[in-house]
């Protein structure tokens, strides 16, 4: 019997030939675990991420991108190493600011990190720092113990991450250390390109062991236009307060127009590409029944009552309400809101005057956006980052786009 062409061997060879060209970017990846891409980058990559590139590396802030990453990296790898061994950092590494709230060694010393960092790439660019380097400069036991504790970290971490120096630089004595700090005095305001770097959000969180995050944004004549949050004790899947698994350690970013984008934080010591990052969505859930919400943890920087009675009116069920909660510190909550794993941030004000930082929210709300969401203050009104080193609006409320009206509502009526 003649054997059927479509049996044949040449032509068996010829289809799987197709198949393999016709995919070869993926075959390459599967092989070598690198992602070859235009220019002769080649990038590690985790072997099994599949993600195909529909994002040129030429988009908008690709190097503003790249800086913000690697300095947001090392901040991370220097603050995870404190955060692994906390109790020293509450012992003898943390003081008290004017406001009663704390400072420690890892906030200073990532704001030197990452502003020098900015300074290096983007000399002409002013920055929006929370901390400054007064109390260092004191000439007391304390400000010495915590300057040294400050130096030696910063080697340690500039080691571990030694592969990007030539990226972000290094900072070698204490005067430079303290002269990148107060590189964050910027007044901001709505004109030219302006950096909002929170070192460590959620400091409280930082030094529970909790959540806390190094967030920085870049906001051009008023509008944030790139955010980068690390988030190094955040792993890859909460679902309630209680079920929190998968990679611990979250690199979040967001470039207005390009997308949202999540990455392990500690999986690779290069910039990864947009191409190479995980695009993350905003869900799109409006039952009361399935519905989660984010809120802080600590009740002096919200109302838990007033998020309570808005969580009522929604017709969330009070029996299964603590299981559709999600208490988190720092701006990781706009970060697990972004991966869809979240519907609703409320942020209600626990006092008429307080005024947010923006340093505090810039980078968590083009992450909100380009995931596909709103973000405003108590009446839903955007939130202006023009306005100087604080918002002029009260609280903060944030959902996904087709739930977001409907949770203003349920706040007017509680306010
Ligand atoms: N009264 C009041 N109201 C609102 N916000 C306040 C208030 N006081 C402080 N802060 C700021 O809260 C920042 C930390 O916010 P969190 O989201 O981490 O708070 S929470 O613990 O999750 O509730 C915290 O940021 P960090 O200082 O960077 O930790 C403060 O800037
Ligand atoms: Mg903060
Ligand atoms: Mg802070
Ligand atoms: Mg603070």
């Amino acid at each position: 019997m003649r054997r059927s062409v479509f049996k044949s061997p040449v032509f068996l060879f010829s289809v799987v030939l197709i198949v393999v060209l016709l995919n070869l970017s993926r075959v390459t990846r599967y092989i070598t675990g690198k992602t070859i891409v235009p220019q002769g980058v080649v990038i590690p990559i985790s072997r099994f991420r599949t993600t195909m590139s529909t994002i040129p590396l030429d988009h908008p802030y690709y190097k503003e991108l790249e800086i913000a990453s690697l300095a947001v990296k090392r901040a991370s790898v220097l603050t995870k190493k404190l955060s692994d061994s906390i109790a020293t950092t509450q012992k003898s590494g943390t003081h008290t600011k004017d406001d009663k709230s704390p400072v420690t060694v890892g906030d200073y010393a990532a704001q030197a990190i990452v502003n020098h960092a900015i300074q290096l790439n983007f000399p002409g660019d002013e920055i929006v720092g929370e901390e400054d380097s007064d109390t260092l400069r004191e000439n007391t036991d304390e400000a010495k113990i915590l300057s040294a504790k400050i130096l030696e970290i910063i080697k340690e971490a500039e080691e571990e991450t030694s592969s990007y120096s030539d990226k972000v630089g290094s900072l070698t004595n204490l005067n430079d250390i303290f002269d990148s700090i107060d590189l964050g005095t910027s007044q901001g305001g709505s004109e030219g390109r302006i950096w909002a770097l929170d070192p460590i959000d959620g400091t409280k969180g930082f030094l529970r062991g909790d959540q806390f995050a190094v967030c920085l944004a870049l906001i051009e004549n008023g509008k944030v236009v790139l955010g980068v949050i690390g988030c190094p004790n955040l792993p890859e899947i909460i679902l309630s307060n209680e079920d929190q698994t998968g990679v611990i350690g979250g690199l979040y970013s967001a470039v207005k127009g390009v997308g949202a984008f999540y990455t392990p934080l500690f999986d690779s010591d290069e910039f990864i590409p947009l191409a190479d990052q995980e695009r993350i969505k905003m869900s799109t859930n409006t039952s009361p029944a399935s519905i989660k919400v984010v809120e802080g943890v600590e009740k002096g920087h919200s109302s838990h009552s007033t998020q309570s009675k808005i969580k009522d009116i929604l017709g969330l069920n009070r029996d299964t309400v603590h299981r559709q909660t999600i208490n988190l510190d720092s701006q990781v909550k706009y970060c697990v809101l972004a991966k869809g794993q979240a519907d609703i941030y409320l942020r209600l004000p626990v006092s008429d005057t307080y005024r947010e930082k923006i340093w505090d929210h810039a980078a968590g709300n083009v992450l909100v956006y380009e995931a596909g969401g709103k973000v405003g203050d108590i009446t839903g009104t955007p939130l202006d980052f023009g306005k100087g080193r604080y918002l002029q609006s009260k609280g903060v409320i944030a959902g996904n786009n087709e739930i977001f009206d409907t949770v203003i509502k349920a706040v007017k009526e509680v306010l």
